[in-house]
């Protein structure tokens, strides 16, 4: 290229005697500029015309000058043509009064000022020098060179704008009489300069493409290979991952075993008993029980000797008085210290037997937790998914965490997501009739559908559903590693005021949550059995099977109940025993049954029919009569626990102000106590259909949401009613 443009170079000098070709080049390069201008944009030729007239100071083309005007590749055409051959000539007259110092200081500032430019400056170099080879090649030249620069690169543009910009001087000085050969040396030896500086740059470009190149090439290749050992290795790393997990399991189930075995040598076995035909189980207490009634009973023979002695001790006292009188009182004496030994010997056996009493109830726990335990064993001995299989390619199961009516719930690992999982696999009864079955099934569909769009802290999460079988289908839900609550009121029946306060918060929460959404949700299933605890003790309520949703058409008195008789007797209240008409319910259902757990948690047994079964509980109306609360003397709870039960909300009492919504007072109310800061708030509700006027006095705020007030109930005559018949509706303020 550079060698072609030399000759064109020298060409153009050697052929300078010709008086004519100033103006022809002018010509040429004002066609050149033509050219660029129809070869881009509008928008660009515009930017290209103010660059230009930065640069050289050349008039700007006027506006209403048409494209094809400038874009014209006719020498004829003379508007176009002059005006450009105009503003060459202008430009060569500025060139003609500076000096040739001058002249290199305008092409440094040039080829700097034309730098949005350079593809144009490229072209209108190697056109340039191309004219004076011949009139053939000049078109070729122009046009080649203009289609070059729409694909000309920024660095390799600047230094042509260089060789450029020295061209028009280079006509100047001739024609002014510079000496011919210094500056065709000069041109020479500046092109050659640039030419091996952009050769040198061109090659170091090359180079670094290829090497770019070759890199792409290498990494893909790299890319291939990782992503094909991925492919080789998934299965092998899955494979290795499910080994580890059974292997785990395998020991964790050995364990438990071996220490069911070693707590059953202690604590005592399931025994069975046959009876005619019948054959049933029963429950064989070991030695642990045993030495405990052992050492009950000889402390009871050594309490009654000591009685013994000390009522002969009091029988002899009289027979002794009838010697001297410091005798008798030495005599006394010592009868006084010897009945102070035997009682204080009975106080000592007392406190034994307090311990023992306390082991023994101890016993009777670990007794629970093993009759449990040997269930679950049995349970999973006799499944049919015990032996670690992968369900859905995805779960693989491990061991069953129990097993309720019609479920069996897996610990699991998610091989896709990797982590923990509970599997709860569902298994209708092959002996159910075909519509039966279709009930399960929608309701567990159902039961699916309300738990899957449950996202909160407090509910446990319902991951997947899919089929197993044609009778089995499994749920995959959030794994909750801890305890559930029912275990936790086994293990230990009375907790802390404090402990038991931070879970009841919790399961409000998510009721809260439940009735905050647009489809709001009654649980009807809270138990001590549905509240899990994950790893760091989070409580979140599970098993939607008996929840309901409630409809946005259904009025204040809340909904329809259609599945009377479902649910856990203990935990649910007296409205869902309703006989003479379809019982309503609302969301109270969920605030009664959080009562009850709060109660059982504190108080160590349920407030309403704890003793009784499911059976009886209906047979004698217990729930429908639960109108009173007793609170036992012991575990002293706090006056402020127990008015979440009696409905008084005493005064100098600090309350929280976040009610579960639809219920009364509603969460209107609790708003307009909190914004107005009222101090007198009066607000309807119907309890038991009755209406009644529930009065607050609030006293003083003390913090965001709590308020120190009295709480009074008047009926509709304006009298005072005792507050404490309305148990449930307080337990709304249970924060
Ligand atoms: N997400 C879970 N994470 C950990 N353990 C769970 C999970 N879900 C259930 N379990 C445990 O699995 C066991 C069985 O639960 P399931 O809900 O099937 O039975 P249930 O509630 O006792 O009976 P039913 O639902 O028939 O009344 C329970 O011991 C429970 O603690």
């Amino acid at each position: 290229m550079s060698d072609d443009m030399l000759m064109q170079f020298s060409s153009n000098s050697s052929n300078q005697s010709d008086q004519s070709l100033p103006t022809k080049i002018a010509k040429l390069e004002a066609r050149m500029v033509g050219k660029a201008s129809s070869a881009t944009a509008p928008v660009a030729h515009s930017q290209q015309a103010a660059s230009w007239s930065v640069a050289t100071k050349f008039p700007e083309p006027p506006e209403s000058l048409p494209n094809e005007h400038l874009s014209s590749d006719s020498d004829d055409n003379d508007n176009g043509g002059e005006f450009l051959i105009q503003a060459n000539t202008q430009k060569r007259r500025k060139l003609d009064e500076d000096n040739s110092g001058m002249v290199f200081e305008h092409v440094e500032g040039h080829a700097s000022q034309s730098v949005a430019e350079p593809r144009q400056k490229v072209v209108e170099t190697v056109d340039t020098n191309k004219l004076a080879s011949d009139t053939n090649r000049k078109k070729q030249s122009r046009g080649r060179g203009y289609s070059a620069s729409a694909r000309g690169r920024g660095s390799r543009g600047n230094d042509q704008t260089k060789i450029q910009t020295v061209s028009p001087p280079n006509g100047q000085l001739e024609k002014d009489g510079w000496p011919k050969e210094q500056l065709r040396r000069d041109d020479l030896s500046l092109l050659e300069e640039e030419n091996t500086t952009l050769r040198e740059k061109v090659g170091n470009l090359e180079e670094a493409l290829r090497k770019s190149q070759h890199l792409t090439q290498e990494l893909e290749k790299e890319l291939k290979d990782i992503k094909d050992i991925e492919l080789q290795m998934k299965p092998k790393r899955l494979k290795t991952l499910s080994d580890l997990l059974i292997s785990v399991s395998k020991a964790e189930r050995q364990e438990a075993r071996m220490k069911v075995r070693q707590d059953s040598l202690r604590l005592g076995n399931v025994g069975v008993i046959r009876a005619g035909t019948l054959i049933s189980e029963t429950w064989e207490d070991g030695p642990a029980l045993k030495d405990l009634n052992v050492q009950l009973r000889n402390l009871l023979e050594m309490k009654e000797a000591i009685e013994r002695q000390r009522k002969s001790l009091k029988k002899k006292q009289p027979d002794k008085v009838d010697g001297t009188d410091s005798e008798a009182g030495v005599q006394e004496d010592d009868s006084l210290i010897q009945d102070e030994i035997y009682k204080s010997r009975l106080a000592c056996i007392k406190r034994e037997e307090e311990t023992i009493m306390r082991e023994r109830d101890r016993y009777e726990l670990d007794k629970a937790r093993l009759i449990r335990e040997m269930k679950r064993i049995r349970d999973e001995d006799g499944s049919r998914f015990n032996n670690f299989q992968i369900l859905n390619h995805r779960y693989a199961l491990l061991n069953l965490l129990g097993k309720g009516g019609f479920s069996e719930v897996y610990k699991a690992f998610d091989l896709v997501e990797h982590r923990y999982v509970a599997c709860k696999l569902h298994g209708l009864n092959a002996q159910w009739s075909e519509e039966k079955k279709q009930s399960y099934v929608r309701h567990a569909i159902r039961e699916y559908n309300i738990h899957k769009s449950l996202v909160h802290n407090h509910i446990v999460r319902l991951w997947d559903i899919f089929e197993i079988d044609q009778n089995t289908f499994c749920t995959v839900l959030e794994y909750c590693s801890g305890k559930d609550l029912d275990a936790v009121l086994k293990a230990m029946p009375v907790l802390p005021e404090r402990e038991a306060r931070i879970i009841i918060v919790q399961i409000f929460r998510g009721l809260v949550y439940l009735n905050k959404r647009a489809q709001k949700i009654i649980h009807y299933d809270l138990k001590p059995g549905n509240v899990l605890f994950d790893e760091f003790g989070t409580a979140k309520v599970t098993d939607f099977g008996l929840s309901k949703i409630v409809e946005d058409d259904v009025g204040s008195q809340g909904m329809e109940l259609t599945s009377q008789g479902a649910g856990t007797y203990w935990y649910l209240p007296p409205e869902c025993f309703e006989l003479n008409k379809t019982p309503l319910i609302s969301s109270k259902v969920d605030v009664w049954s959080a009562g009850i757990l709060l109660y059982q948690m504190l108080f160590g047994k349920r407030p309403f029919g704890h003793d009784q079964t499911q059976e009886r509980i209906l047979r004698e109306d217990t729930i429908i009569k639960a109108r009173k609360v007793d609170f036992p003397s012991r575990p002293a709870v706090s006056n402020e626990a127990k008015g979440k039960f009696s409905k008084r909300v005493c005064v100098g009492e600090t309350i929280s102000l976040l009610p579960p919504p639809s219920l009364s007072p509603s969460p209107a109310l609790i708003a307009s106590v909190y914004y107005h800061n009222l101090i007198t708030v009066k607000v309807g509700c119907e309890i038991d259909h009755l209406s009644y006027t529930l009065q607050f006095d609030v006293f003083s705020r003390k913090s965001f949401n709590n308020y120190v007030f009295n709480l009074s109930v008047m009926d509709k005559h304006a009298n005072h009613v005792d507050a404490t018949e309305f148990i449930h509706d307080i337990l709304l303020f249970v924060s």
